[in-house]
Order: C-alpha cells, then structure tokens, then sequence
C-alpha cells in the first residue's frame, strides 16, 4: 500500500495542526486548483506545479529533484489525466521526506540524569517562547526542569527567559547581564547536578556573527558541558522562523557547519503559507524536524509529524 493509500485511510488528525497549517493549507489548495483546471500532463503543467511549490518555499532545489521524480512515475506509470497526479504527489512527498529511513523525531531524555538542551538560532525566531513552551510540557510529565539564561548578550533576554519559566511553572537560573555564557552555563549545571534536576533547558545568545565565531562560541559550551556531563548535551537544537522563508534556510547551513545539530525547531508555522520548508530542510541538510510552533500560547508546539503535516495539507484533495 502506497503513502498515500496509508494516510487518508488512518486520517490523522490533531486541531493544532488542523488551524496551525491554515495559510500553507491555501498554497496547497492552488495546487488542487491547478490540476482540476489542467486538461493534460505537459511541461507547462510541470511549470506550473514547479513556480506553486516553490512559491511554498520547498526551495528550488528540492522543488526541481521532486518534479523529476514525478515525471519518471507519470512516464513509468502511463498517466495521462492531470488528477492522476495528487496521490503521486503525496507519496513523492513522503519520500522526499523519509529518504527511506525511519526518522527518529522524539527528543533525548536519558532517565535518572540531568539531561541537557541547547537551543541555538539568530534573534527574535522564538527560541525563548519554545524553551518555555518545552519547560511546560516535561513539568506536566513529572520532571523536575531548570531554565538557563545563556543568552547575557541581549539586553531584555534574560527578563523575557524569566517571565517564561513563571509561566511554566520551573526553576530559573541567571547571573548578570555581559557575563560569559559559557561560566553560567558550567555554574548553572553544577547546581542542576547537586538539586537532581531531569532536564537544564539553555537560551543562547541569538547574534548571527561570521562562522569562526559562532563555532569558537558554540564549542566552548559544549566543552563546559561535557567537562560536568559527559553524555549531554543530549540535544542541540536549532530554532528557526518558519516565516523567513530562504533565510531560515541559510541560517540552517550556517548552524549546521558550526556545530553538531542534532535536530530543528521550527517556528510560526502557523503565521506563514510557506510551509513547505519543512520538506526542503529535510532534502538539503537531513535534518529532522523535532517539533513545530504552532502558535504564540504555552501549548501550541507539538512534536513533528510528518503524516499530520501532509494530511493537513491535502485534506481537500480527495
Ligand atoms: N505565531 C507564532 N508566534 C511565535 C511562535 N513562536 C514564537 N513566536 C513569537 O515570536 C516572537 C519572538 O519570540 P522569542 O521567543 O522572543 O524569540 P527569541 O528567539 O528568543 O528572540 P531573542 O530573545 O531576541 O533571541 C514572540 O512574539 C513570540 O510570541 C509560534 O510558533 N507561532
């Protein structure tokens, strides 16, 4: 049984997903648009369905790989009638994905240790909001959580960390503001060590300086931490604006050059019609996609899922 035959059989549905795709949900439905009104499969269809994804932000590359994929099936396939193609679409889509592997989405969390997350990202992609959304979620499962003000660089970070960690309902931990992260870090995971905390959420500082630099940065607080925990940080996880488009996308290979990513964030899915990056981080950087923002309020991030992902935006289709 195909992907597609798999999917709409289970229909996977979860409301957040449902509201958070509204706006990648209308790109999606100009695709449906564009094959009902199509009378044949030819090259300017193929265009056509090429400038549509694109316009999703799949991203050129990926876009150009997925529609010569498609043309071999149409070919292998004999299929003449543009409507043939939405259940190919959806299965190359999820092959796109999967890359025939299993992508491993959960986050690590090693029971009866201080796991460690280091959330990293450029300024305003919404790191803060995750770590505290994430605070909640593990402090609803029983664990004891601490939150890190690793970020001492921006002026308002540490006041903003704060106000999360209140929201939550977990511990806080800072020192002043210009202080070296890295010595709050190490001073941060000493006492998460001694008080038996499950889990030290960090915020990194979110500037965007030349590569050397961020990596000399990041390296260092990777040191401190495996100098105290040789195991962690259990997750490196880079935030990134699902609304900035090919921005995220070049932050994404600039992150992934400098340090060892072990998986994405991505934010505001919800506030774009774009979100069709998820798939073109997955083609170019083999990354998965752990969880997505959904929207501004203490619940909506939600692990990703790429069968509520696809269904939510083909749910007209069929
Ligand atoms: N709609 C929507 N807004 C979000 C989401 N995640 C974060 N935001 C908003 O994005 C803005 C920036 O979020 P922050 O968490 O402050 O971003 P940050 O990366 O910590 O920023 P710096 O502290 O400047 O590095 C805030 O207004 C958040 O409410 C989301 O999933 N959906």
């Amino acid at each position: 049984m195909g992907f597609f035959a798999n999917l709409f059989k289970k229909k996977p549905k979860n409301d957040k997903y449902q509201m958070g795709l509204h706006k990648s949900k209308s790109s999606f439905d100009n695709l449906k648009k564009l094959l009902d009104e199509s009378d044949s499969i030819d090259d300017d269809l193929f265009d056509s369905i090429e400038d549509l994804l694109i316009s999703a932000d799949i991203g050129v590359d990926t876009v150009l790989f997925f529609t010569n994929e498609l043309r071999k099936e149409v070919e292998k396939q004999g299929f003449e009638t543009p409507n043939q193609l939405s259940e190919l679409i959806v299965d190359k889509l999820f092959e796109i994905y999967l890359k025939g592997e299993f992508v491993d989405t959960t986050l690590r969390f090693d029971e009866n240790k201080t796991n460690v997350y280091l959330f990293v990202g450029v300024n305003g992609v919404g790191k803060t909001t995750t770590i505290g959304k994430l605070a909640k979620q593990y402090k609803d499962l029983g664990k004891k959580v601490l939150m890190v003000a690793g970020d001492t660089f921006r002026a308002g970070a540490i006041e903003q960390l704060e106000v999360w960690s209140k929201r939550a309902g977990v511990d806080f931990y800072k020192k002043e503001a210009g202080v070296d992260p890295s010595s709050v870090i190490h001073d941060a995971l000493i006492d998460a060590v001694n008080k038996k905390y499950d889990l030290v959420l960090v915020d990194t500082a979110g500037r965007l300086q030349n590569k050397v630099n961020l990596m000399n940065e990041l390296s260092k607080m990777k040191r401190v931490i495996q100098k105290l925990l040789p195991d962690s940080p259990q997750e490196t996880l880079l935030v990134i604006d699902a609304t900035t488009g090919q921005n995220g996308m070049n932050q994404a290979h600039v992150f992934n050059e400098a340090t060892d990513l072990s998986g994405i964030v991505l934010t505001k899915l919800d506030g774009t019609a774009k979100g069709g990056i998820v798939l073109a981080i997955r083609h170019l950087y083999n990354l998965p996609i752990k969880y997505v923002g959904l929207g501004e309020k203490i619940d909506d991030l939600v692990p990703f899922d790429i069968e509520n992902y696809i269904y939510n935006l083909f749910k007209g289709f069929f």
